[in-house]
């Protein structure tokens, strides 16, 4: 139990688009603890940017609520930063005019942290300050679009695939600055398709299909929640939540919840982070799993209200 207020809190939060395609969020209930990167996955078209700006306060859920450090996403607007995927910056301005605005727009808040700003856009210092955003790469445009972000120093950083469009050595380079700021206390979420590369950047994970949370928690507490089994015996699956089951040569792999002990011939194994997420996208029925540090307030105080309740 903590009193610590969270970074993002869902409860119930639903959300339409239009009558006709229906809910592209449903029922998403989580707690985001501060101070944590959380990768945000799922399958094209699963809700990722939906939820992204819900929380950025630009969308307003139709159902359920969601707060932003305690507040709501509208009035936490000043404390956080969100970068779009098409990342939008005004095509006519420099990339020195670009971070001169960022600090001017963050003059109030006294937190604006020029030289952070400057090493991510200027990154190898082969990019000419006075160059025009139109005519930067797309690589380029990532690179300035996170140096604002990264500048404001806001205390929650929500990135729609903010490395997509980055050579490697630009990620790496982004990737240690988030971890800083997240040493720093900032909470970051990003949506990222690039599976291999959370376990080494990311300690939380919040995995959505079909516009449902699937997968909610820290990244160690999900991962240990799972055994990978390898064997040729016949899986009594009366005994195991099995989220998938895969043949391999002329035996089977089977990856299931670690709530119950395997009968036959089979060797058990910590599954690796990729395998946990890829197993959970192909199948994206898999019961849902919310780990304990995910679960928000109103499930955390179910418990207790149901002990009252029984006592009454
Ligand atoms: N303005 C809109 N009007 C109608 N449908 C929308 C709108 N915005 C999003 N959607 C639908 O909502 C669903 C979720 O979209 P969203 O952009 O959140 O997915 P995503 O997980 O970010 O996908 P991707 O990985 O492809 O970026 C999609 O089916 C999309 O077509």
């Amino acid at each position: 139990m903590t009193d610590a207020v969270a970074a993002l809190e869902a409860a119930g939060v639903g959300m339409s688009c239009s009558r006709r395609r229906g809910a592209v969020v449903e029922d998403c209930s989580f707690r985001l603890p501060q101070g944590r990167i959380c990768a945000l996955v799922g399958p094209n078209g699963a809700g990722k940017t939906t939820l992204l700006r819900l929380a950025a306060g630009l969308l307003r859920p139709a159902r359920g609520t969601l707060s932003v450090l305690g507040r709501t996403p509208a009035a936490a607007r000043g404390r956080v930063a969100y970068v779009a995927q098409s990342k939008p910056l005004h095509p006519h301005l420099s990339v020195a005019d670009t971070l001169r605005f960022g600090a001017e727009l963050n003059r109030d808040t006294g937190r604006w942290d020029q030289p952070a700003a400057e090493r991510i856009a200027y990154g190898d210092e082969t990019l000419d300050p006075f160059t025009k955003i139109r005519a930067l790469s797309g690589g380029q445009r990532t690179r300035v679009a996170l140096a604002l972000a990264l500048g404001k120093r806001a205390e929650l950083m929500l990135l729609d695939e903010p490395m997509g469009d980055l050579d490697p050595l630009a990620r790496r380079q982004l990737t240690g600055a988030l971890m800083a700021a997240a040493e720093s206390g900032t909470t970051i979420v990003m949506s990222s398709h690039v599976i291999t590369e959370l376990e080494s950047s990311c300690d939380f994970l919040l995995l959505v299909a079909g516009g449902r949370l699937r997968l909610a928690g820290a990244l160690e507490e999900v991962v240990s929640a799972h055994t990978l089994l390898t064997g040729t015996s016949a899986l009594d699956t009366s005994r195991q939540t099995v989220i998938e089951q895969r043949s391999v040569g002329r035996g089977r792999t089977a990856l299931v919840r670690a709530d119950g002990a395997p009968v036959g011939e089979w060797l058990a194994e910590r599954p690796t982070v990729e395998e946990v997420v890829l197993a959970h996208l192909r199948n994206t029925q898999a019961p849902p799993l919310l780990a304990e540090e995910a679960a928000p307030e109103s499930a955390r105080r179910a418990p207790h209200a149901r002990s009252q309740e029984n006592a009454a």
